[in-house]
């Protein structure tokens, strides 16, 4: 059975693996009475008349806000002011306004001076992804049983927050609220650090030889393949990621450097019981992460407070 429409009409703006996944699950759910869909690229927009995923495709980012009560931006995180500035004018009072950036503290300093008041702002970041990008990568399943975060400034109006929180259940999701500060430093060392060292590792392995034809891929069974995967990623989305969590990054990255340090030394040093000490607790950590999955509990955002965010949550 599929639930009643909790938006009468959904605007997304930006249709590649998140705006095409949303609009594919929403669909199947029945979550929404109508999805006006628009993208940057006019090949885009003839791609996704093609597949028919949307009731109405239009030109422009104004107007699929027009008359839209909910609208949610698809787009990279660097654009996201720009786009807000420009459909600013076109939302109607009572909508509410959202996007699913990597990042959120930028989102929010970038899109809250632009939105007028009137609209609800709840940013949010839906965990769950894969390297390929564009109108035909998207799947309704993608969010099922993952995490979608929101951070909603302070004094947003809680029932919008609901709304939203509402639709993200209704396509899967498990949804948890923090501050952006949070955000974006637990996604520092949970998302974006992986990728920059699978970015490295790749760039790295090719300066010894051509990686697809060499020995390096013939070889690569587990590893360095699935370094590969993650470096594939679109390098639009991860330039902006990197550009705009800058700051949180570089923390985690000084304390990686640190610990590869020490593993370094411990291995010049023949130290096989700091290798090994070292082994063990990285398994565990990584059953307990399985165990979890299994449980359907809440990972422990909050072992990753620092300084920076105590004070914000
Ligand atoms: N790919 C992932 O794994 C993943 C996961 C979670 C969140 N995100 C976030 O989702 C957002 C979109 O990522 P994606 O993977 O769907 O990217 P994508 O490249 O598949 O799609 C991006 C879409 O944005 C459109 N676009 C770009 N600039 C625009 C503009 N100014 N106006 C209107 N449309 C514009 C493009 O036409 C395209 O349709 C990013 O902010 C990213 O950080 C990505
Ligand atoms: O599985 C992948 O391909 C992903 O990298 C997805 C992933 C992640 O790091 O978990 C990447 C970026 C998003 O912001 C959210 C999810």
């Amino acid at each position: 059975m599929t639930a009643a429409p909790l938006f009468q009409r959904v605007a997304l703006i930006g249709f590649g693996l998140i705006g095409g996944s949303i609009a594919r699950a929403a669909r199947a759910q029945g979550l929404a009475g109508e999805i006006v869909a628009t993208a940057h690229s006019a090949k885009t927009r003839a791609r996704v008349a093609e597949l028919g995923i949307a009731d109405r495709v239009v030109e422009t980012n104004a107007e699929a806000a027009d008359g839209a009560d909910l609208v949610i931006l698809s787009i990279p995180v660097g654009v996201c002011g720009a786009v807000a500035q420009e459909i600013a004018s076109h939302l109607k009072p009572g909508a509410i306004i959202s996007d699913v950036g990597s990042v959120k503290g930028a989102v929010v300093r970038d899109m809250a001076p632009h939105l007028p008041a009137g609209v609800h702002f709840v940013p949010a970041h839906p965990v769950a992804g894969t390297e390929h990008s564009g109108p035909d990568s998207g799947f309704a399943e993608l969010f099922i049983n993952r995490w979608c975060i929101l951070t909603p400034p302070e004094g947003t109006d809680p029932a919008a927050v609901d709304r939203l929180r509402a639709f993200w259940t209704a396509i899967g999701a498990r949804v948890e609220t923090m501050t952006p500060e949070h955000h974006d430093l637990v996604l520092a060392i949970t998302s974006h650090l992986p990728h920059l060292i699978a970015y490295t590792i790749v760039g790295t392995a090719e300066e010894l030889g051509d990686v697809t034809s060499s020995e390096v891929m013939k070889f690569s069974a587990g590893g360095f393949r699935d370094f590969t995967r993650i470096a594939a990623s679109d390098p639009t989305m991860w330039r902006d990621v990197f550009l705009t969590n800058k700051d949180a990054v570089l923390e985690m990255l000084g304390t990686f450097n640190e610990d590869l340090s020490k593993l370094t030394r411990a291995m010049r040093r023949g130290d096989g019981e700091a290798l090994f000490e070292h082994f063990t607790r990285t398994r565990a950590i990584r059953r307990g992460i399985v165990e979890i999955g299994q449980n359907s509990a809440a990972p422990d955002f909050g072992r990753l407070q620092t300084s920076a965010t105590k004070k914000n949550s």
